[in-house]
């Protein structure tokens, strides 16, 4: 295993116009990847506005499609492991909110479907119904690269630290999170969620936002950021488009968990 390696976070704009999205997240790869990125995240539905409405307008196929193909190719012809964030992806009759991994031979490494569906309903602050649309997905979902195990889940998916603490135990050393909290939840949990897994678990945790854009029907909070396995923020977006670079460093990593050994330390036989 290699002892680290640097990521890069694709904070993007997202506008009602496909190919104009997929534009953009092919400049911001190919960006990344010449700032010396071997990993490459992207944002939650980064092909597609975030509403039910646009959702099956802009849904895909694996492995047909634009998005699928230009993920491919990207991760292929720039050498990186790429997370592309997500999309909305068909299934016969069923939409899910999936995320595609593709290594750098261009070959697909994993694919997560959102467990959680985001309906919520905060009364003078946002209601969203994701399950109007959308069917959740049933399999935790993680991929191997030379440097760790990576644990991939989208958005809403981070509030359940089951979730997170089982790909812990099953070995992963980073999380990967495409993701668009809102002007609500974003300012009060956003941060805090993120740094709480990444302390439980001693992971790092990379939570990649579209860009804000006051004038969308949801507006973004942003703020992609990475947090380290101290429960530290190493950096942190506003609100702007931006790449983010990080440096994941696992022998840190390894030296957290030596001198505090929480995995090591869970009574199972208690709870
Ligand atoms: O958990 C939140 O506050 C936001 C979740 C969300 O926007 C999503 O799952 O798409």
């Amino acid at each position: 295993m290699l002892n680290s390696f640097k990521l890069g976070l694709c904070q993007l704009p997202v506008v009602d116009d496909k190919g104009e999205n997929l534009k953009i997240a092919a400049a911001a790869v190919r960006s990344a990847a010449a700032d010396g990125c071997h990993m490459v995240v992207l944002p939650e539905m980064f092909n597609c506005p975030y509403g039910n409405k646009y959702f099956p307008l802009y849904a895909e196929e694996f492995p047909h499609g634009e998005t699928l193909q230009l993920l491919s190719t990207l991760a292929l012809e720039q050498s990186v492991y790429l997370v592309g964030g997500s999309i909305p992806e068909r299934d016969e009759d069923r939409l899910y909110n999936s995320c595609f991994i593709f290594g750098p031979g261009g070959n697909l490494l994993a694919r997560h479907r959102k467990i959680h569906l985001f309906d919520i309903d905060i009364p003078e602050g946002i209601s969203f119904k994701e399950s109007d649309t959308l069917t959740p997905g049933h399999t935790i979902s993680m991929f191997d690269t030379p440097f760790c195990r990576v644990g991939v889940a989208i958005c809403y998916d981070i509030r359940f630290p089951e979730l997170i603490r089982t790909m812990a135990i099953k070995g992963i050393n980073l999380l990967v999170l495409p993701a668009a909290f809102n002007m609500t939840t974003g300012p009060a949990h956003w941060q805090l969620t993120m740094r709480a897994r990444s302390l439980d678990n001693q992971i790092y945790v990379a939570a990649v936002s579209p860009a804000r854009d006051e004038a969308a029907e949801y507006v973004a909070y942003g703020h992609s950021l990475v947090t380290d396995p101290w429960g530290t923020v190493l950096v942190e977006a506003v609100g702007e488009p931006c790449i983010l670079t990080a440096h994941i460093d696992l022998n840190y990593l390894a030296g957290i968990r030596r001198q505090l050994p929480l995995l090591k330390h869970r009574r199972e036989n208690i709870y």
